[in-house]
């Protein structure tokens, strides 16, 4: 499918509520599953990746009743979870992918899985060999690095592993099997990523250790079922806080934003460089703070230069922070964002490839980018390469641009924000 986007003129404004946190949301069907007795969530996120989370957990044995944003998960503990008759497709599901292997890792069974094309391209040795080390038996494509994967879980025993790169999805893994294993597992990473399963297992009444980026888990604490909160996903709420921000005459609120300091790092970055946006009516539910951001256009804004400790707060984010950067006078420079290479797609690679397209300077570096902005871009036609993402940074470049822009293959927002296009259009009609 190709989305045509049109500059607009005359500003955003209204309000809306984006969707649920994918990575929350996520998680709240697995802790669901591996808890003892019914976990409700509000304010799921039914896109294309965490439906895929659903389907693997019921091919797992485990009842699930959905309803749109309502979800009622019926968990036996790990213990309910059972040989799988099919294979498990995580589509293009980065994090269920991740995630399943660390939970299941420790069952006595086996698993295959499998994924779409971006998902065989992404490494998964930084979570298959500290598993190994406790005691599963993984093998895949290419000696195990690449899916599709076949597991068969074990009794697994704790481990000390320093993650050589700053990802939640590696140390969520490594906790999910950490609470399997006999002893206690240790987890540390160069730079703190987001902390939503500590939260989580803190609201499920599991007790853990963190100190800086070390995290701690006793294995055998038991889960209890809870009442989940999904708050609105920043990541998704990224893509209009970065638009109202650039077309003049907007004003736009975005209700019930997750705002956890953990992956909040391009509200720091909107505020350091000049951008109008207030926090209002915040409220902390099962640790994840959340609230409702009222944005409006910023006609001063100053480069940026992100880099370090950041880049985990923001990782998600760049692509639509390249559009913003393009617009500002000066050069803009991030750097340590290697990850960004093993993404949906190289997220360096495409987004210079598609924002090129429509007029942009970008230079590629070993580890970022350099963006010389004040650049007027202008219409044309870019390609999504099938990352949600890019799709929708590609569709904020649009409304700032001279002319149209077709954006191709532009159901890959389906991935994350079914509904962008729609949001988009209601704050964008006068
Ligand atoms: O744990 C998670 O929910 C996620 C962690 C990040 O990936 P890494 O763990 O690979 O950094 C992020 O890019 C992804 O969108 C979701
Ligand atoms: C990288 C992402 O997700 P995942 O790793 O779950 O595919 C993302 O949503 O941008």
């Amino acid at each position: 499918m190709n989305q045509t986007v049109y500059p607009n003129c005359h500003g955003l404004r209204g309000a809306i509520t984006v969707p649920g946190d994918k990575s929350i949301s996520h998680r709240a069907v697995m802790f669901g599953a591996i808890a003892e007795g019914v976990t409700t969530i509000e304010g799921f996120l039914p896109s294309e990746d965490c439906l895929r989370t659903v389907a693997c957990f019921r091919a797992l044995g485990v009842e699930i009743v959905e309803d749109g944003c309502h979800l009622r998960v019926v968990g036996k503990g790990f213990a309910g979870l059972t040989e799988p008759m099919e294979v498990l497709d995580v589509g293009n599901s980065g994090t269920t992918l991740r995630l399943l292997l660390g939970i299941l890792a420790g069952r006595p069974f086996h698993a295959t899985l499998v994924g779409d094309a971006s998902i065989a391209r992404r490494p998964m040795a930084r979570v298959t060999r500290p598993l190994k080390e406790m005691g599963a038996t993984i093998d895949g494509r290419k000696d195990g690095q690449y899916a599709p994967l076949a597991l068969r879980g074990r009794q697994l025993t704790a481990h000390t592993y320093a993650s050589p790169v700053a990802s939640a999805q590696v140390k969520s893994a490594l906790l999910f099997a950490g609470l399997q294993a006999e002893g206690t597992t240790t987890v540390s990473e160069p730079y703190v990523s987001r902390d939503h399963t500590e939260q989580m297992l803190n609201a499920f009444g599991v007790e853990l250790q963190r100190n800086d980026s070390h995290v701690s888990i006793s294995g055998g604490q038991a889960l209890q079922a809870q009442s989940i909160n999904v708050p609105g996903d920043i990541s998704s709420a990224a893509f209009f806080l970065v638009a109202a921000t650039l077309v003049p005459n907007s004003e736009v609120i975005l209700n019930n934003v997750g705002v956890n300091p953990t992956r909040a790092g391009v509200l720091n970055v909107l505020k350091e460089i000049g951008g109008e946006w207030t926090l209002k009516d915040e409220q902390l539910l099962g640790g994840e703070p959340r609230g409702n951001i009222h944005v409006r256009h910023a006609a001063q804004l100053k480069p940026f230069h992100i880099s370090g400790e950041q880049i985990p707060t923001l990782i998600d984010e760049i692509p639509v922070l390249a559009v913003l950067a393009t617009q500002i006078e000066g050069t803009s420079v991030i750097c340590d964002a290697a990850e960004l290479k093993v993404k949906e797609t190289n997220r360096i690679a495409t987004v210079i490839s598609e924002l090129t397209k429509l007029g942009a300077r970008i230079e590629e570096t070993e580890d970022g980018m350099i963006i010389y902005g004040g650049t007027r871009l202008h219409g044309g036609i870019v390609q999504s390469h099938g990352d949600h993402r890019l799709a929708m940074a590609l569709a904020v470049a649009a409304l700032i641009a001279k002319e149209e822009v077709m954006i191709e293959d532009s159901e890959a927002v389906d991935v994350s924000y079914p509904s962008f296009f729609t949001h988009l259009s209601r704050l964008s009609s006068r």
